[in-house]
């Protein structure tokens, strides 16, 4: 099963309220009856579950992934709905995906929210607007404009307190509403926000916003840096970022690509 990573436009962390867009960054799972010598705990988690709950066999997992992990680019979210869309194929079990991989991503301990906003745009694509507290999807919509998305691929996150984010509820509430109308702002003042509050350098961002990006923050809780600006623009910034480390050029994913390209393939 395909799932895609993402990048944030509105952090649910503090107010719950969260937004989220699918790149075109892979992830690919399937599984087979078997043994697995190493599992992250996410995956143990999910395959516990089905175990307990289905009474299916043991199971091979196998996880091809172009997303870096530790870096908030939604690496758990996306490895998760693939596995349970995996699982659930395979065995004719009917599960809602998205609501199943936050209620997992929390029990492993891998989210503090569950993460749903990242996990519908994962397994749908387009961007996502999410209540996490309620697993409850406002609505789903493409992105408004053709745009490249050039990422400061940075992994390794640092041990960061999380908590410190709650206390910039009414703030982050405040640009969901922005969102909700005006994508490319809200994601400018939240990755701003994210680096301010998280203590991460803004030097790599400053400097994309400066060489023409319409839009430039933290993605998730950090450290990887997003910039966007319109398809044929990214020369300047694409300079600019590999200053400080590797870049990678994608784009926005749409909803439903994940089916348009098995159909093309036939
Ligand atoms: N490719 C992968 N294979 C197996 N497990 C993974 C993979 N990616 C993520 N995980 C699981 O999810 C956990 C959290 O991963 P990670 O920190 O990369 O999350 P993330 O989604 O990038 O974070 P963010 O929410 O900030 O984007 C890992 O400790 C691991 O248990
Ligand atoms: O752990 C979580 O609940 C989250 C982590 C980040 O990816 C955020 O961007 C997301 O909105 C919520």
């Amino acid at each position: 099963m395909q799932t895609f990573g993402g990048i944030s436009i509105v952090n649910a962390i503090p107010s719950w309220y969260g937004s989220s867009m699918a790149i075109d960054l892979k992830v690919n799972v399937d599984v087979e009856e078997g043994h697995s010598t190493f599992q992250s705990s996410l995956v143990k988690t999910i395959l516990d579950y089905f175990r307990e709950t289905y009474n299916i066999p043991e199971l091979k997992v196998n996880i091809r992934s172009e997303i870096p992990q530790m870096s908030g680019l939604k690496s758990s979210s996306a490895v998760s709905t693939a596995l349970i869309a995996a699982i659930s194929e395979k065995f004719g079990i009917e599960v809602d995906i998205p609501k199943l991989s936050a209620i997992l991503s929390i029990k492993s301990g891998v989210s503090v929210t569950g993460a749903y906003d990242d996990a519908t745009a994962a397994y749908y694509g387009g961007v996502s607007f999410t209540y996490n507290k309620e697993f409850k999807l406002i609505k789903m919509e493409n992105f408004p404009e053709d745009i490249s998305i050039l990422i400061l691929a940075i992994g390794n996150r640092p041990n960061i307190d999380l908590k410190i984010l709650k206390k910039y509820n009414l703030l982050f509430e405040e640009i969901f509403k922005i969102a909700l109308r005006d994508i490319i702002t809200a994601m400018k003042l939240n990755g701003l926000a994210i680096a301010e509050i998280l203590g991460y350098d803004k030097e790599p961002i400053i400097s994309a916003l400066k060489n023409g990006a319409i839009a430039s923050g933290i993605s998730g809780n950090g450290p990887s840096i997003f910039a966007l600006c319109k398809e044929g623009d990214d020369g300047p910034i694409y300079e600019s970022l590999s200053k400080y480390g590797k870049v990678i050029v994608t784009r926005a994913v749409e909803i439903g690509d994940r089916y348009r390209k098995i159909d093309n393939t036939r």
